[in-house]
């Protein structure tokens, strides 16, 4: 029998879109409760919840009134996204075994993607089960383009690109075994540090949005979505 842990991180600094958006509130509650309520709604049974060292204790008090608070760990990030996603790894993992680290399978998510779905959450558990590593992705849609200087140089084959979500799963032993053998401050998600270490990921294609905020226009198109969907104030 496996088990699903998660690592949510909110750990970013919010420089491009020019405030910390993963503490905002978004519609009726903060965007990180929207990520957290959906992992514990696809079986997810412990979250290790990663903010910047200073937010620690803030976090701690608005989590003791939430009724899954026992449920979630809070930690401080590091200094890159590799270093938050090792952080709340390894915290999960020092509770377990190591005798069950093989059937102990952990999503990384971005606090900041907070529309993504139960359903599309339980489909990367299921697949990262079967494959051992799972992501949720999108397939490219529009044309791509590389550039120098300002000028196209190429134009990449669209029909073998991904552009890739969160979140983002693997078997435990996994994730130590990549710690050990590749550096988590030369990679941008976790699939990355797993193909780097020889492992073959699966993609799982998104079947709703799941768009991340990033920049300003994205954080008013959240503020629409969240309207049209009837879960504002
Ligand atoms: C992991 C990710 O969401 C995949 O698209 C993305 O790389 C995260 O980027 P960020 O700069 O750490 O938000």
């Amino acid at each position: 029998m496996s088990s699903r842990l998660s690592v949510l991180l909110a750990a970013g600094s919010g420089r491009r879109m020019g405030f910390v958006k993963q503490f905002q509130k978004l519609g009726n509650r903060p965007v990180w409760k929207w990520s957290l309520e959906t992992l514990f709604a696809a079986g997810v049974s412990r979250v290790a919840f990663i903010v910047p060292e200073d937010d620690v204790p803030l976090m701690e008090e608005a989590l003791r009134d939430d009724p899954n608070s026992e449920r979630v760990l809070v930690a401080a990030g590091g200094n890159t996204r590799g270093q938050s996603s090792q952080r709340g790894i390894l915290r999960l993992l020092a509770d377990i075994a190591i005798e069950n680290w093989q059937s102990t399978y952990i999503c990384v998510h971005d606090a900041a993607r907070p529309f993504l779905t139960v359903h599309d959450t339980v489909r990367v558990f299921e697949r990262a089960e079967v494959t051992g590593a799972a992501i949720l992705a999108q397939r490219c849609k529009d044309t791509v383009k590389e550039e120098q200087n300002g000028v196209i140089v190429r134009t990449l084959p669209r029909e073998a690109l991904w552009l890739a979500q969160t979140p983002q799963c693997a078997r435990a032993d996994w994730f130590v075994d990549a710690y050990k053998k590749c550096d988590v401050d030369c990679v941008t998600d976790e699939a990355m540090l797993l193909e780097a270490c020889g492992r073959k990921v699966e993609l799982v294609e998104v079947q709703s949005f799941n768009g991340k905020l990033t920049v300003p226009e994205d954080w008013k198109y959240a503020e629409w979505l969240v309207m049209e969907k009837g879960q504002s104030e």
